[in-house]
């Protein structure tokens, strides 16, 4: 049986509800579920008193399978940790594949990474952020209000979190005087 066999989903029309979030289960990214991410060890265990959630992804019915384009709609709540950005974990993609974001709602950017060099995208509504084959991807709220975004993204792609546990993502991003500051890790 090949790995990514599953049975064959139907065409169908994906609809948004008020919040624009596919109608599908969601996953919720709480503090502590973000741990050695934040380089502001203390500020990160003293948010885990309230425990916030920091993300949500809400993904449409497409399954994670090869040949198919499951989306998934992000929410990164705002806020910071010791001046770190609300940020998503980050991953990289174990079997070489791209991406497409697309902002829909508040500000926030791209960081990519591909172990080498790291690059800064910003994003708001209508920007389309495209990751390259090989680069590992974090999303990150530079505002005030909630950032969202549409991802489309092969379904034999996969996440493998530990890259970006090993080896960073080249930036980290912080709150500064006149916008976010990227500072080299
Ligand atoms: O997987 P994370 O790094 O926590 O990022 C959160 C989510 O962002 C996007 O929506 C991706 O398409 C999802 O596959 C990913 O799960
Ligand atoms: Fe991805």
């Amino acid at each position: 049986m090949p790995p990514f066999a599953t049975p064959p989903v139907p065409p169908m029309r994906i609809t948004f509800d008020a919040r624009m979030e596919p109608s599908g289960p969601v996953l919720t990214r709480r503090m502590s579920d973000l741990r050695g991410l934040f380089a502001d060890t203390a500020a990160w265990e003293a948010a885990l008193a309230e425990d916030p959630v920091v993300y949500e992804v809400a993904s449409s019915p497409v399954p994670e399978a090869e040949g198919e384009l499951p989306q998934s709609i992000t929410t990164i709540h705002p806020g910071r940790v010791g001046g770190e950005f609300h940020m998503t974990k980050g991953h990289i993609h174990p079997r070489p594949r791209g991406e497409i974001y697309l902002g829909l709602s508040g500000v926030g950017g791209l960081l990519l990474f591909d172990g080498d060099k790291p690059q800064w995208i910003p994003m708001e509504p209508g920007t389309i952020g495209y990751i390259p084959p090989g680069w590992a991807h974090r999303s990150v709220n530079t505002g005030d209000e909630p950032y969202r975004f549409l991802a489309v993204y092969p379904g034999d792609a996969g996440h493998d979190y530990d890259w970006v546990l090993r080896n960073g993502m080249g930036y980290r991003v912080l709150s500064g005087a006149d916008g976010p500051l990227l500072r080299p890790f």
